[in-house]
């Protein structure tokens, strides 16, 4: 029997996610179902998906249940999990408060990457607490149509690439992955970041997400951009006792990232939801016969 399952559309800085409320985890979401949901045209459509799960009711978050209440399920737009994604936690939480589950203020959220605390402001702007990030030894080369950069290696829970390019348009259409040497740097595989200096502490980006392809923002990427620009800028915080702050434009808009001395990253941007619905479980049983 068909049933009608409810799902909402929402974006941070056009970082796209369908949301799927399932307190319970009882909708089987395998990464055909998802890649399907978020297909643009056969589908509902989305970088990502957004399942919404009580820490309690899932098997990789009820250890976290004592200090969160949800889990941010997040997977790709091809169906892969992800260890982490920044613009989809801002999301979640404007999600949460919709629901009624948050109020403007602090709560916290479980995700892959460890138990993350949010912030939702008066003026529609979300601050995640992005922990730390790991800057990894090696020298990496990314590539896209004959044109070589070298590259930082900055892990935040998920793996990036940062290279500093001329010109963003030098990373060509994006229509698959930058290609990188040594080819066996990112066995999980990497998401690319290419950047450009605006002004002082003000870079843009263009981002290849691994399992989305070109997005129009990352989250998890600006925070690996600031975090290498301030490297090569010599504005380590850990070093000058200061918090370093970037401003990151991104297609889809503008974070302002937060290096604090200890470490710890915070990242502010917008989070809106867009549109509600349904769709039909019949409908996905048919994709996924
Ligand atoms: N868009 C996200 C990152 C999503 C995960 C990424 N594609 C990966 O596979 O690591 C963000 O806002 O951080």
């Amino acid at each position: 029997m068909s049933t009608r399952i409810a799902f909402l559309k929402g974006h941070g800085t056009e970082n796209d996610f369908v949301i799927v409320p399932d307190p319970e985890n009882a909708i089987d979401l395998p990464p055909a179902a998802v890649a399907a949901l978020c297909d643009r045209r056969a589908g509902i459509g989305g970088d990502g998906l957004l399942h919404v799960v009580r820490s309690a009711a899932h098997p990789e978050a009820k250890d976290m249940a004592a200090e969160a209440e949800w889990f941010m399920d997040y997977r790709n737009g091809d169906g892969s999990v992800a260890e982490m994604c920044g613009n989809g936690v801002r999301v979640f939480a404007r999600y949460l408060q919709r629901a009624g589950h948050a109020t403007e203020g602090d709560l916290t959220i479980a995700t892959r990457g460890g138990v993350k605390r949010v912030h939702l402001a008066k003026n529609g702007d979300v601050t995640v607490g992005m922990g730390r990030a790991l800057l990894p030894e090696g020298d990496v080369v990314v590539s896209v149509d004959g044109r070589s950069w070298p590259a930082r290696n900055v892990n935040m829970g998920n793996p990036h690439a940062v290279a500093f390019v001329a010109d963003l348009a030098h990373a060509g259409d994006l229509y698959s992955p930058p290609a990188h040497e040594p080819a066996t740097a990112y066995p999980d595989g990497v998401n690319v970041e290419f950047v450009v200096d605006r002004g002082p502490r003000h870079v843009a980006m263009r981002v290849h997400e691994r399992g989305s392809g070109e997005t129009r923002s990352c989250g998890t990427g600006a925070c690996a951009v600031a975090v290498a620009t301030a490297r090569r800028d010599g504005a380590d915080p850990a070093v000058t006792g200061t918090p370093a702050t970037y401003t990151v434009d991104v297609p889809g808009g503008t974070l302002v990232i937060t290096e604090r001395p200890d470490g710890e990253i915070e990242m502010t941007g917008p989070a809106v939801i867009v549109a509600t619905g349904e769709f039909d479980s019949a409908w996905l049983e048919g994709v996924l016969a």
